[in-house]
């Protein structure tokens, strides 16, 4: 499987089950999409977040079966739905209709192992996932353990901090070196560089500004050269 990014904004994300896994999805899809729930109870995290957020979190108390499940993805017209429900039958249609009507399913019931012809390319898995914005990292065990999935995912948060800080002042310099006629071999020379460098990473602990100066010098080391 190969991972890729959508972007969700202004898309709506329609999840079956309100019980713990539910709840979890939503509040990851909510950061961007409108999503919508559709169940017959809801976890108290899931009314917490409909509180709180009103404008894109909306619940709905239904027990649809396997049957009325398409109806409800026409209804609302998804980007994506999720099927999250203790009930495998219902879980099944919601990934049928899914596919059926062209929006992206995922199924949080089956692994990959458990498919004998292998996944349609619609159908999903939603990774653990680290993040120190505009940096992303997407972790996946391939469905085998994600117990360990998100072990690593808590591994891993450490090891990116400050990676957002680093993206934004190595995207500046790189924008900068190009308006300066910088030629291309050094100029990648030089963002390769300055993302390496412990001195960059150590001052951007204590502020942009102390990023940027030692970044400079180290680009000037490059250039000068
Ligand atoms: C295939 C997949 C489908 C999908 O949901 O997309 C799937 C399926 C299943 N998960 C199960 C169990 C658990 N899932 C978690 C946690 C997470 N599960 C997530 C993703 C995925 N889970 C996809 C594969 C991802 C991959 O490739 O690794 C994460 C990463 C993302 C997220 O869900 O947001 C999130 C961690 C987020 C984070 O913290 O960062 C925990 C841990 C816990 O809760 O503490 C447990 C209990 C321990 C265990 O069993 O490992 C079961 C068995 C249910 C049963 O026993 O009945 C199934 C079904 C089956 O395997 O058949
Ligand atoms: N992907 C993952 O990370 C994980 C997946 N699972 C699997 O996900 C499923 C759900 O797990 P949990 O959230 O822990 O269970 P849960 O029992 O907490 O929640 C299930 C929810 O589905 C609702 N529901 C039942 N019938 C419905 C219907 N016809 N339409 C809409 N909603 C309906 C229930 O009211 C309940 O709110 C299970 O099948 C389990 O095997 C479990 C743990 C983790």
């Amino acid at each position: 499987m190969i991972p890729l990014y959508h972007d969700f904004t202004g898309e709506t994300v329609l999840v079956f089950g309100g019980g713990t896994v539910g709840s979890r999805k939503a509040s990851r899809f909510a950061d961007e999409a409108r999503v919508v729930v559709v169940s017959p109870g809801f976890d108290d995290r899931l009314v917490d977040l409909a509180e709180e957020d009103r404008e894109s979190v909306e619940l709905v108390r239904a027990t649809p079966d396997a049957e009325a499940i398409h109806g409800w993805i026409d209804r609302v017209d998804p980007a994506l739905v999720v099927a999250a429900t203790d009930d495998a039958a219902v879980n099944a249609a919601a990934e049928a209709a899914a596919l059926d009507t062209g929006a992206l399913v995922n199924r949080t019931d089956v692994s990959a192992g458990d498919r004998s012809g292998g996944r349609d390319v619609r159908s999903v898995v939603v990774p653990a996932t680290i993040e120190d914005d505009p940096v992303r990292v997407a972790l996946s065990t391939g469905g085998a353990s994600p117990a360990l999935a998100k072990a690593l995912r808590e591994r891993i948060e450490a090891e990116i901090d400050g990676a957002g800080a680093m993206a934004e002042l190595s995207g500046t310099l790189r924008a900068e070196l190009k308006d300066r006629d910088v030629p291309p071999e050094k100029r990648r020379e030089a963002i390769r560089r300055v993302v390496r460098s412990e001195g960059v990473w150590k001052a951007l602990q204590k502020g942009d500004s102390y990023g940027r100066q030692e970044a400079d010098s180290v680009i000037e080391e490059v250039l000068n050269r």
